[in-house]
């Protein structure tokens, strides 16, 4: 079970660090365009492997990652570095897209010239253009956004703060595009089986304060980190290693997730069976009106991102 990272920044480290703590592979392999940085990661994260499950941390270059069965791209700018830390900018981290994409045109070749059965896994964002850009490079369907899985925790844990109570027994998801146009399913979040807006709403609707409040909170939630930490990171990195542990145990979970989506001729999130050859089926889940037509705009602007209509 070897998975490889490229791009040992801030978010390739807590990739590493979360899939050490929780022993989601048996070989962790650690690449950087700095090579000096991905070999400092590796020692440094070998010191404190001794007391968590047994991996092996080694860095190196595209080569190493022969063999691997999932490999996650975490290279490139960030929202800070790439100024997309406006609140009232449409584009949201769409601004890092043409920048991005020249750093993925280079490595996807080499990740699938070196580990040519491993699934693809898009953590740089813009993920969801971005997946489209690797799974052209790639010639084929292995290649995953981590899309809005952390949004859904976002949005659970917000919900769950709301309430008082634990995120686990909140169900609710977030779908679409890993960025502004991300839309909140508020028609079929539950709270062990009871709708949320039986719980607070008039007539089974959510007030529209708490639905303004929360989406701010989730939608901007990288930007609120970026302020406070510079770079939003550590979520991130646990949602990556539990991908992983998905894929390389096939477990067949059912997460919000990105891939390649015929009907919407784009790469976006929707509650996907993921397993060893990636996304094995996708649900559309029950949507008001509102929300339908929310992601139909998502959708069209990720392919007008793209350049497609
Ligand atoms: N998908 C998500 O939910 C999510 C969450 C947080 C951050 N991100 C994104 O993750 C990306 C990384 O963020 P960060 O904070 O770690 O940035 P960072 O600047 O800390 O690290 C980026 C790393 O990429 C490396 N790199 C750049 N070009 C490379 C190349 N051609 N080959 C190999 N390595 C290369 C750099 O050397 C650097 O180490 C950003 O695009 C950020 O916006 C995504």
């Amino acid at each position: 079970m070897k998975v490889g990272i490229v791009g040992a920044g801030r978010v390739g480290c807590s990739c590493a660090l979360a899939m050490v703590v929780r022993g989601s592979a048996r070989t962790i392999v650690i690449l950087d365009r700095t090579s000096k940085r991905a070999k400092a990661v590796a020692t440094d994260l070998r010191y404190g492997a001794p007391l968590c499950p047994k991996t092996t941390i080694v860095d190196g270059d595209f080569e190493e990652l022969v063999d691997a069965e999932l490999v996650m791209i975490t290279a490139g700018i960030n929202e800070k570095a790439g100024g997309a830390t406006e609140r009232d900018d449409p584009q949201g981290r769409l601004r890092l897209l043409d920048r991005n994409a020249e750093i993925y045109q280079e490595i996807v070749p080499r990740i699938v010239h070196a580990a040519p059965r491993a699934v693809i896994l898009v953590v740089t964002d813009p993920p969801d253009p971005l997946a489209d850009i690797a799974r052209a490079s790639a010639s084929h369907d292995r290649v995953l956004s981590t899309g809005t899985f952390l949004d859904s925790l976002r949005f659970r844990v917000h919900l769950a703060a709301h309430f008082d109570i634990d995120a686990n027994q909140v169900e609710a998801q977030v779908i679409g595009e890993h960025g502004i146009s991300q839309v909140f399913l508020w028609s079929t979040a539950r709270i062990a089986g009871v709708p949320v807006g039986e719980i607070v709403g008039i007539r089974g609707r959510v007030p529209h304060c708490l639905r303004r409040r929360v989406e701010a909170d989730v939608r901007y939630a990288n930007i609120s980190i970026i302020e406070g930490n510079d770079a939003s990171q550590f979520g991130i990195g646990i949602v990556a290693a539990r991908i992983a542990e998905i894929v390389l145990r096939d477990e067949r979970a059912v997460i919000p997730i990105g891939s390649y989506n015929d009907r919407f001729r784009v790469t976006l999130s929707l509650p996907s069976v993921v397993g060893r050859e990636g996304v094995l089926r996708v649900f559309e889940p029950e949507m008001s009106a509102e929300e339908q037509r929310a992601l139909e705009l998502g959708a069209a602007k990720l392919r007008k991102s793209l350049g497609r209509r």
